[in-house]
């Protein structure tokens, strides 16, 4: 079989390129969705490719995340759930950017590179948030991957860990689970059910549906969960705008409630962002103070959490916390002492923290923005399992973790997994949010954007805590650094907006305030700030 040119450049020539250059980023493709229509056909025909190289279904997610309505995006999901290997993220850029000419000897030089087999089956599987852009991207998606081969399977609205689940499931031949919609609903619900304990009160919560797709499935998932477990949804959709002053991205950022939602001091709420891979939690406390639980607190719950089953078990297994720069000082430091787990910090974006997860017999990772998961490996999966069935040790946790696997979306952070998995410990330890709060105090933060001509400029190393360009940059954000008690900034280029992050931490919230928009400056004077100068509000 090989691939047919004519009819391939005859369907391409409906998808011509804009001026404009495309990356495949950490997120993959994302911008402005009327944009992209070519980028969605040209990724249909990679996906089939890369089905085809890996005898396996792969999937394309098409989501702009937490970014605004107008924007849209795609990734591609690789066998195991996993986000697409590295070297194939190359041929991606490249077709993305390959004229409708240029695409049928684009895609002979990929198959010739790779050694791939066209005639071996293959299957594009293919999902989309709740933009109104998604549908006719999808369309492009299809039409790209029939001009390499006829299968595919469109889920339509999915959220994104569901497709990544799908994917993994459909690959091991429905050992990970069934590979339907319904199927992830009962496999979560099913282990959560199992795992609850004592006569607690119902649980109440209060979701922020970021008017996305997550809105919509916590409702499915309620169905499954009968009535130990309430979920009021607001931002659901059916008003507000997708991520406007709402959802899980809108909340960290701001560090305050999002708008449509009321709530009562102590009440139970969590964020998920536009595509229902992130969670956070918050509350109002006594003091009418907003209370953020982010990323790290889950990664530190989660972790205290199998350390202790563990422990309990006596069995040793090598337990790891990944986490990036924009961890909480604390939350490193709590997890080093207290749970004592090694802790390492890599670069932003969630591949990233994935491989470094691997290392580990059970390695859990967070952003602090709160999108993670915890990985198991097949190592541990066994231990566990054959401690589970020996009754002269504490059988009985292990029994628990093999549940508590089930109840966990590994192949990516799932904002619907997370919450159960979160409410699960906090039912088994009887704790309430306040109670988890005080396991550590976070560090006063701020996240601030700089608009600058070119993000690029800014060169970092040590994963992204410090920058080597432009040059004398770094020694101004060190000098202002080591006047502030606490005090921790660093500096990144954004790789899905056009903006040059800018972290710090310190012991107040003033102090923090201060270094935070004095090296907001110095980026804005050494990389060329455009626009007003970053300023308190
Ligand atoms: C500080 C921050 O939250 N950055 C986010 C954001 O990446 P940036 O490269 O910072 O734009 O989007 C990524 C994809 O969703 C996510 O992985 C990452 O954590
Ligand atoms: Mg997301």
């Amino acid at each position: 079989m090989s691939i047919n040119i004519e009819t391939l450049q005859s369907v391409a020539s409906q998808y011509p390129l804009p001026a404009v250059k495309f990356t495949y980023g950490t997120a993959g493709f994302r911008t402005k969705a009327d944009l992209l229509e070519p980028v969605m056909f040209r990724m249909g025909l990679l996906a089939a490719l890369r089905s085809k190289a890996t005898q396996a279904s792969i999937g394309v997610m098409i989501t702009a995340s937490h970014n605004p309505v107008e924007d849209n995006g795609v990734k591609l999901i690789d066998p195991m759930g996993e986000m697409l290997k590295d070297s194939w993220e190359s041929y991606a850029t490249s077709l993305a950017n390959c004229r409708a000419e240029d695409l049928g000897s684009a895609l002979e030089a990929i198959v010739k590179e790779t050694g791939l087999d066209l005639n071996a089956k293959s299957c594009v599987c293919l999902a989309r948030d709740t933009r109104p852009s998604g549908l006719k991207l999808a369309e492009a998606v299809i039409e790209g991957a029939k001009c390499i081969q006829k299968d595919y399977q469109d889920y339509g609205i999915l959220s994104t860990p569901q497709l990544h689940y799908i994917v993994r499931c459909i690959n091991t031949n429905g050992q990970y689970g069934e590979p339907t919609e319904e199927g992830y609903y009962r496999k979560l619900s099913n282990a959560f059910l199992k795992l609850q304990i004592g006569d607690q009160a119902k649980l109440g919560v209060k979701v922020d549906g970021a008017n996305g797709v997550g809105a919509d499935k916590i409702k499915q998932l309620q169905k499954y969960l009968g009535n130990s477990v309430n979920i009021s949804v607001f931002n659901d959709g059916t008003s507000g705008k997708l991520n406007d002053k709402c959802g899980a991205d809108y909340v960290k950022i701001n560090q305050c409630l999002p708008e449509g939602i009321r709530v009562q001091p102590h009440e139970k709420c969590v964020s998920f962002d536009g595509d229902a891979d992130r969670i956070l939690y918050f509350y109002i406390g006594k003091d009418n103070e907003f209370k953020l639980l982010d990323g790290d607190k889950m990664s530190t719950l989660i972790a205290s959490f199998i350390k202790d089953l563990l422990s309990k078990a006596n069995l040793k297994l090598n337990l790891g916390v990944i986490q990036t720069a924009y961890a909480n000082g604390r939350s490193t430091e709590y997890l080093q002492k207290s749970v004592d787990v090694p802790v390492s910090c890599v670069k932003t974006g969630v591949k990233h923290l994935h491989h470094k997860a691997l290392e580990y017999d059970i390695g859990v990772y967070f952003e602090a923005n709160g999108h993670g998961t915890v990985i198991f490996s097949d190592v541990a999966v066994e231990k566990i399992k054959s401690y589970a069935l020996l009754s002269h040790i504490r059988s009985k946790e292990m029994s628990e973790l093999l549940d508590f696997i089930n109840l966990v979306n590994e192949t990516v952070g799932d904002a619907i997994s997370d919450f159960l998995v979160i409410e699960t410990i906090l039912n088994r330890k009887g704790y309430n949010l306040n109670d988890w709060n005080s396991m550590y105090s976070d560090l006063p933060n701020r996240q601030l954007k700089v608009k600058v001509k070119d993000r690029t400029v800014i060169k970092t190393i040590k994963a992204e805590t410090e920058t080597t360009s432009p040059e004398g940059l770094q020694e101004e954000i060190n000098k202002l650094v080591s006047a502030v008690k606490a005090g921790r900034s660093f500096v990144r280029p954004s790789g899905t907006e056009d903006v040059v992050r800018v972290y710090a931490e310190a012991e107040t919230r003033s102090l923090t305030d201060e270094l935070a928009y004095a090296v907001a400056n110095k980026v804005y004077d050494f990389a060329g700030g455009v626009g007003p100068r970053p300023q308190a509000k």
